[in-house]
């Protein structure tokens, strides 16, 4: 399903200084309606209306998204006086993380903001009326109230339970990530920018992402490509704050902690081999390093790699299709790949839609980043309809997952998912 224009002008052209647009924070732009997101640190792209879009299932949804987004680049008309990356035609891209039923979008906005190298530049895309309108006062959700999604937390625990058992009996599996969901009702309708506001506040140096209703700050990189230059960050082995324990202890457990550096490695070597064919050079750092976040410490190997001339330029190495060859590392997955997600569908009985799949962004030049979508909620209603004269609120089903080994214990792994439920819960309570 596409809507697909036959020409389109994309337009980029640099805000100058004095322009109102350029000394505000980017996510501070957006309007209260479709956004789009991708900001690290006060840094990167955001977008909003849709010049083009694409909705993909099943699993041949990067080949398919891949084939659309090249078909898309030819019917670009490109003016662009900046020239850096995310300049001219930009998709935002948010894929399912399982093949079935593989629910994925793209989409082509019709205007962006982005800023990079100091440089803050806009975009239109389209006829070149969608000009931004004043941002309206972002509305904050009033009451949160929490229920079960569908694999509750005792659920979880027992699937957890399970998977722990038949690792140990049966030796099926090396590592599994199970995850769970849990739905938030809000009182007054949802704005986005709320949440993404308050996202980017407590974890800057997250990538705070919305593509269509998925919102999050996620610090996991699971792909970036610019020019011949391939980036990843791979995550996984977490602890998270516990009262006596300074952060330099923690640190140290996790450094030291045998289940940790495991369920680690699986995650970085499955990234590394898959990654290796594209790249002439590819470089993986020898030791994890631990990445601290507000809610959680987790172990974080640095992946660097230079694409082979034949890999960049017969096209085998665009990134959606480097991200399907990656995906699902086994940090949202598992080890070996194919049984874990067969388990995980199994365990878990529930659709994650596109969390834990890539989420970010590609322009026109083969350029993007992606992330894995963590630490996020789906939006499933900006607003109900309600009572009375007004409108009832929102609702957006969060996702939370920990990998498991077979010395894993289910208590602590249901701790450790509430320690990653955190950030999106803080940032609808707005918790600043
Ligand atoms: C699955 C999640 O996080 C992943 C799992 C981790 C782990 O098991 O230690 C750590 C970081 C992420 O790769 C999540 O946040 O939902």
């Amino acid at each position: 399903m596409a809507t697909t224009p036959r020409l389109l002008t994309a337009r980029t052209r640099r805000l100058e200084p004095g322009d109102s647009r350029d000394d505000r924070s980017l996510l501070d732009l957006l309007p209260d309606a479709d956004v789009l997101s991708w900001v690290r640190d006060g840094v990167g792209l955001v977008g909003w209306g849709c010049a083009a879009r694409l909705d993909v299932f099943g699993p041949d949804r990067f080949s398919k998204a891949d084939a659309w987004w090249r078909e898309m680049c030819h019917r670009f008309e490109v003016i662009d006086s900046v020239g850096l990356p995310g300049c001219g035609p930009v998709a935002f891209a948010s894929l399912a993380f399982a093949d079935q039923p593989g629910q994925s979008v793209l989409v082509v906005p019709e205007v962006v903001i982005g800023e990079r190298d100091g440089v803050r530049w806009i975009t239109t895309i389209g006829d070149g009326s969608a000009e931004p309108p004043p941002p309206e006062p972002v509305r904050p959700p009033g009451m949160v109230s929490y229920s079960d999604g569908q694999l509750s937390t005792t659920g979880y625990r027992e699937a957890v339970a399970e998977a722990v058992r038949r690792m140990r009996q049966t030796g099926e599996l090396d590592k599994i990530v199970l995850a769970h969901d849990l739905l938030a009702s809000t009182s007054e309708p949802l704005d986005a920018r709320f949440l993404l506001r308050n996202l980017a506040a407590r974890y800057p140096t997250c990538w705070t992402f919305a593509v269509d209703g998925l919102i999050g700050a996620t610090p996991e990189l699971l792909l970036e490509r610019m020019g011949y230059e391939v980036r990843s960050l791979v995550l996984a082995g977490t602890v998270w704050p516990h009262e006596g324990h300074t952060t330099e202890q923690l640190a140290t457990e996790l450094l030291t902690s045998a289940k940790n550096r495991s369920e680690h490695a699986y995650a970085a070597e499955s990234l590394a081999d898959r990654l290796r064919p594209f790249c002439s050079d590819l470089t993986v750092s020898n030791e994890p390093e631990v990445l601290q976040l507000r809610n959680v410490l987790h172990l974080a190997t640095n992946v660097e790699g230079k694409l082979s001339d034949c890999s960049a330029l017969n096209g085998a190495a665009s990134l959606l299709r480097m991200v399907a060859a990656v995906h699902p590392t086994a940090a949202v997955g598992g080890a070996p790949t194919d049984d874990a997600v067969r388990v995980i569908g199994e365990l878990e009985g529930m659709d994650r839609g596109r969390y834990a799949g890539p989420v970010g962004w590609l322009d026109g030049s083969g350029n993007g980043e992606f992330g894995i979508a963590l630490r996020c909620a789906q939006v499933e209603a900006t607003a109900t309809p309600d009572v009375g004269a007004g409108r009832g609120g929102g609702k957006v089903r969060l996702f939370a997952g920990c990998g498991i080994v077979p010395d894993s214990d289910p208590d602590l792994e249901v701790e450790e998912a509430e320690a990653k439920l955190l950030p999106v819960r803080e940032a609808l309570e707005g918790v600043r």
